[in-house]
């Protein structure tokens, strides 16, 4: 496997922490065989998600304010911009009432996140309406907003109108391999070079708090040009439980920005990414779900050009009912594979 393959492993999967990752640990997927892979996964399962008892426990230091820590950083250094928006839609959830339910929100990346300290959240009440409540979240690290964020809620109002998209329809999850098993089957390919090898092997040891099936595990390897659309069942890793809504929203909001903004350089096989980041996030949420069990994540982007990309982004309940929608546009800055700069 050359050396773009596994990059583009990390790229197109956001596996992409280096060996430094912050924070807490969790037991991989066993690799040795069919029976101890799918027990040892069974029991990741069981535990309660990362997610939950660390990344979006946010601690209250004053009133509406909160702070929060990382736990997997990509190898960019920069904070993944999904765990920024889950903990900032965690803050805002704390100042609304439970019968008030997230239905959007929208952010402004401004700033990169340093990994090294924590994030503050100062959260401002900006309007407690019949219906509707609105929240405005500052992201802030050495005194200055890293990322700024509204976030809106709303009573549960039914209505006759009611449609969707109708979901693609796809292998299920239990027929799939996850990113991890993908890895495992190249690792065991006995030509593979060295520093693939080390690689894949790297990418293996990241603690990314999220499970991803790929439903086309060819489009994985970026080798030839495909249309800018992709999908693959994601969950969190561990137990959730049901029950918290507004829990599940901010899990949804972390896992959303996983392998979005990649699905925009898939015509682009001929091209690396050299500085790709997030600029904004918007999200909308439909329907109840449990982000601890398989949603289809449908990702397509519908323009790229000016060194930016546009991406779309529809989250599934298996039923194939639409749990969520988003949009992202980011900075897409690339060279040519054989580039040496
Ligand atoms: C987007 C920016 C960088 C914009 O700030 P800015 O001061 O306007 O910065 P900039 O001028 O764009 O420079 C950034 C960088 O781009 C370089 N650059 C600038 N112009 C060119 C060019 N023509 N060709 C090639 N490179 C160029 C600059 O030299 C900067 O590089 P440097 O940081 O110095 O190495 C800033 O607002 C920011 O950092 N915002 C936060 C973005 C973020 O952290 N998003 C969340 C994380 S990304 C994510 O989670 C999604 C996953 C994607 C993934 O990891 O793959």
């Amino acid at each position: 496997m050359a050396e773009k393959e596994v990059d583009d492993i990390r790229g197109t999967c956001e596996l992409t922490a280096n060996s430094e990752d912050v924070g807490v640990t969790e037991p991989q997927n066993s690799p040795e065989d069919e029976n101890s892979k799918s027990s040892s996964s069974q029991d990741i399962h069981d535990l309660k998600s990362v997610l939950v008892t660390s990344v979006l426990n946010l601690e209250e230091l004053d009133v509406d304010l909160y702070r929060g820590t990382h736990h997997w950083v990509p190898r960019t250094q920069r904070l993944f911009g999904g765990q920024i928006i889950g903990q900032a839609l965690v803050a805002a959830a704390k100042s609304v009432s439970d019968n008030l339910y997230a239905h959007s929100l929208h952010c402004y990346f401004v700033r990169a996140g340093d990994p090294k300290i924590p994030v503050l959240y100062q959260v401002d009440r900006t309007r407690d309406g019949r219906s509707f409540t609105v929240r405005s979240v500052k992201a802030i690290q050495h005194g200055q907003p890293i990322l700024i964020c509204q976030a809106s809620f709303q009573k549960l109002q039914l209505s006759p109108l009611q449609h969707q998209f109708t979901m693609p329809s796809v292998p299920p999850p239990e027929d799939l391999l996850t990113v991890e098993e993908l890895i495992h089957l190249h690792l065991s390919k006995p030509d593979l070079a060295e520093n693939a090898k080390k690689g894949l092997n790297k990418l293996l040891a990241n603690e990314v708090p999220i499970e991803i099936k790929p439903i086309n595990p060819s489009s994985f390897y970026r080798m030839t040009p495909s249309e800018p659309r992709r999908l693959f069942w994601g969950r969190a890793r561990g137990y959730i439980g049901e029950g918290n809504m507004k829990l599940h929203c901010c899990v949804a909001a972390y896992v959303s920005d996983f392998a979005l903004l990649g699905t925009a350089m898939l015509p682009y096989p001929e091209y690396r990414a050299q500085f790709v980041a997030s600029l904004d996030h918007a999200m909308w949420f439909h329907s109840t779900f449990r982000s601890d069990e398989w949603m289809l994540y449908e990702c397509e982007s519908s323009w790229a050009g000016s060194s930016r990309g546009l991406v779309q982004g529809r989250l599934w309940r298996r039923d194939g009912v639409l749990a969520a929608s988003c949009a992202q546009e980011g900075v897409l800055r690339v060279k040519p594979v054989t580039s040496k700069l």
